[in-house]
């Protein structure tokens, strides 16, 4: 949703073309075994000069990367002893071995492109070039993924042509590959490295310390699994599990972490490191509840421990905000506009709402309100599950960017979609428990495998996320204030360029939500927290909906409005503006002929919110606020307003007597009736009625009211209401 989609652009187009021409030529040679290829020398001195050639690149050059979305295929889900192993040699073009596997060591240290890349050896010496995908980012770790003479067993191999003429291993789910540590029995002995001398718990943990130490936490894991494997005594292993714990809370590893520090944290004297350790991955895991006892029962037992007064303090509040949906915004926007990326120490609120079957989506789920709300209420306050960020620079834009081309569903996307895709495959192996908030969205026809471990590790189907971050992700701006002023007239702009969202994210609970263009909903953000708050006075057990994609402020036929939905997400909206759309005969008629019936807006609300109609008021009451005309801008305004489906009771100036006080007496009120679509530009029309009564020297309560109406707008456009005067402070 709000993805930069560049679908239709020719150049885009070409390249996903040619692709799928090189594709279908490959899949001629399904089941064939590749011509001859060069000596394994040459393959390794190539691959080796490729390694060198990008190490020594100016890292000031930039090129925006492109990534082709292969055919999906499914992850192995049979254990590794039930397979039976292949040799290079054996393999056959576009081909997945179902049933086999390849033992292979790593002949060359490793590149990084996309993929993590290394040329690998089988025990034939044959030479392969594997190329691994969703592995842990250069940015998260300083350590190789495949390291030089590491092994490695590929389960069910897919051997295929690569997208520069030569041939390759792919693999695609992170499970399909295990890493064996260098005492595996299944390593054969001609790989075999010499032993670490003595072999013992204490060797295994002193190594597992230097590692940590030289924050190598991959290979500190590994060691202390090995100490653990040469079977300590009991305090020696609970420091072990300790010092493992540790390494995974490094790596965001918090289930792992969790389970290490579990014996000792619920022993009967449990030791104070258990104890913080624990508290420290059940914050990663959002147990704030959880947190908290732990952390109380730690400054019992220690009340020293400063660093545990701090925890609980950060855990206090993150239970406030995911209890009562208590957040300090001002303080978001402030680490917004600080942190890069703009992750913020948040918790999720969820707020009056219920997921239930949807009367919208044939056979989906939707969001329901679960007791009656106002317009402005906070229904979610959701902290991204993943959220891959872009840079405001063009440097950062090249550095972070990437085209991604879909050949199975002909999208093309422009901005982070990959990372994404790589940070929420990542983050649902790297802990499983919150791994069903997003493997349960939305997936459209994608069938997954029913099996979610094996040989005890998850199974993440990668092509499964793609198609849930295809169907779910949104796209997203810093904050949505400032994205507003950046495209807003004077004297609001801050910046004449309109931004695309290239930034991008997944927010589970907010994908329940449905589309409807005549929506009761609206998501704003501020960095990678969503605000969703209700536009309008909903009963309990009223259905939500949001943009997917924003109403066409421009006269459109149906059909063009149609497309993005039906491309993307495979639905037409049937809406009373879509259906108003479908039915008028011309968008002529539509814009502009219907408006002026008799001089006035016909009721709106009765008919279908009309956004470019509504735009042509907002305009006129700017043009006369600034001709000093309060009388014709209220008029205009409201008019605004109720093109867009508002219901408004007082608020005109026109009936009153030139000259007189207008405003005053009995009939001083404006109230909204009903709520109408709110898109940005209802936070002006608000604005320009509080001048206009001000000015006309009506009674002070239709500026008051007219302002509050401002406020609660603001609320729902931006997330939040904090930096209103802030924002509209120039307003006379
Ligand atoms: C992000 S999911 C929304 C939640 C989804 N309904 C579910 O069951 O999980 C997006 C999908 O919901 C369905 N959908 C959303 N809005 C719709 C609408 N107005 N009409 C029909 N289907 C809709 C489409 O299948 C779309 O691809």
């Amino acid at each position: 949703m709000d993805t930069h989609d560049v679908s239709e652009t020719p150049q885009f187009l070409e390249l996903l073309k040619k692709q799928q021409l090189n594709l279908r030529d490959a899949q001629s040679r399904k089941g064939q075994k590749p011509p001859p290829g060069k000596p394994r020398w040459e393959t390794i001195l190539h691959f080796r000069l490729q390694v060198a050639e990008n190490i020594t690149r100016d890292k000031n050059l930039y090129y925006m990367a492109s990534s082709f979305v292969p055919p999906p295929y499914l992850p192995c889900v049979t254990p590794v002893q039930q397979l039976s192993k292949v040799l290079i040699g054996d393999l056959v073009l576009e081909t997945h071995h179902r049933g086999k596997y390849l033992l292979l060591r790593c002949v060359t240290p490793q590149d990084r492109m996309t993929a993590v890349l290394a040329i690998a050896e089988d025990e034939k010496g044959d030479v392969i070039l594997l190329q691994v995908y969703h592995q842990e980012q250069a940015s998260e770790t300083p350590e190789d993924i495949l390291v030089e003479g590491g092994v490695v067993i590929v389960k069910e191999p897919y051997f295929k042509a690569t997208s520069s003429g030569g041939y390759g291993l792919r693999v695609d789910h992170v499970s399909d590959i295990v890493f064996l540590p260098a005492n595996d029995k299944r390593i054969p002995e001609i790989w075999q490295r010499p032993s670490l001398r003595g072999d013992t718990a204490t060797t295994w943990k002193t190594k597992g310390n230097a590692s940590f130490n030289a924050s190598r936490y991959r290979a500190a894991i590994a060691a202390y699994t090995r100490a653990l494997d040469c079977s300590p005594m009991a305090e020696e292993r609970q420091t072990i599990l300790l010092n493992r714990a540790l390494a995974f809370l490094k790596t965001k590893a918090f289930d792992a972490a969790l389970a290490d520090v579990e014996p000792a944290a619920t022993s009967s004297k449990p030791p104070e490191k258990a104890l913080f350790r624990k508290a420290q991955a059940l914050y990663g895991l959002q147990c704030f509840r959880e947190c908290c006892d732990v952390i109380t029962a730690l400054r019992l037992a220690y009340p020293n421990n400063g660093a545990a007064k701090d925890l609980l303090d950060l855990a206090i509040g993150r239970l406030a905000e995911q209890t009562y949906g208590r957040y300090n915004f001002k303080d978001l926007r402030a680490e917004a506009s600080r942190l890069r990326p703009p992750h913020l120490d948040r918790a999720t609120y969820i707020g009056p709402v219920c997921i239930k079957p949807s009367g919208i989506s044939p056979g989906g789920r939707g969001m329901f309100t679960n007791k009656a709300v106002a317009a402005g209420d906070l229904l979610l306050c959701e902290k991204a599950f993943a959220h891959a960020f872009v840079g405001e620079s063009d440097k950062a834009k090249l550095e972070d960017m990437t085209i991604l081309l879909d050949t199975a569903t002909d999208r093309i996307t422009m901005g982070a979609q990959p990372e994404l895709i790589n940070m929420t495959i990542r983050r649902a192996y790297t802990n499983p428990s919150l791994a069903p908030a997003v493997t349960g969205l939305h997936h459209g026809t994608y069938q997954p495998v029913e099996a979610d471990s094996v040989d005890g590790e998850p199974v993440v189907d990668s092509f499964l996320i793609r198609r849930i971050v295809a169907l779910n992700s949104f796209g997203c701006p810093l904050t949505s204030r400032d994205e507003y002023l950046r495209a807003a007239p004077e004297p609001l702009s801050t910046s004449k360029s309109k931004s695309a969202f290239h930034s991008c994210g997944v927010w589970p609970t907010a994908s329940y939500i449905n589309h409807s263009c005549d929506s009761n909903a609206h998501r704003a953000f501020i960095g990678d927290m969503m605000m969703v708050r209700a536009t309008r006075n909903l009963p309990v057990d009223t259905e939500l909906t949001f943009w997917y994609h924003p109403p066409s402020t421009d006269p459109v036929p149906y059909l063009e409005e149609q497309r993005p939905l039906l491309r993307s997400w495979g639905f037409m909206c049937k809406c009373a503006i879509c259906r108003d759309l479908r039915d008028s005969p011309t968008t002529v008629f539509r814009a502009l002929i219907l408006p002026l019936e008799g001089g006035t807006v016909k009721k709106a609300a009765a008919v279908a919110p009309r956004l470019a109609v509504s735009e042509l008021q907002l305009f006129l009451a700017r043009a006369y606020e600034q001709r000093m005309r309060p009388v014709e801008s209220a008029r205009q305004a409201l008019a605004s307003l109720e093109s867009v489906g508002f219901v408004i009771a007082g608020g005109d100036l026109t009936s009153q007597p030139a000259g007189a006080a207008v405003g005053g007496g009995a009939g001083a009120v404006v109230k909204v009736r009903e709520w109408g679509l709110m898109v940005d530009h209802v936070i002006d029309c608000w604005m320009f009625l509080r001048n206009a009564y001000r000015r006309a020297g009506a009674a002070p309560e239709l500026a008051a009211a007219a302002e509050g109406y401002a406020k609660t707008s603001y609320r729902v456009c931006f997330g939040e209401d904090e930096t209103f005067e802030e924002t509209y402070g120039y307003f006379p």
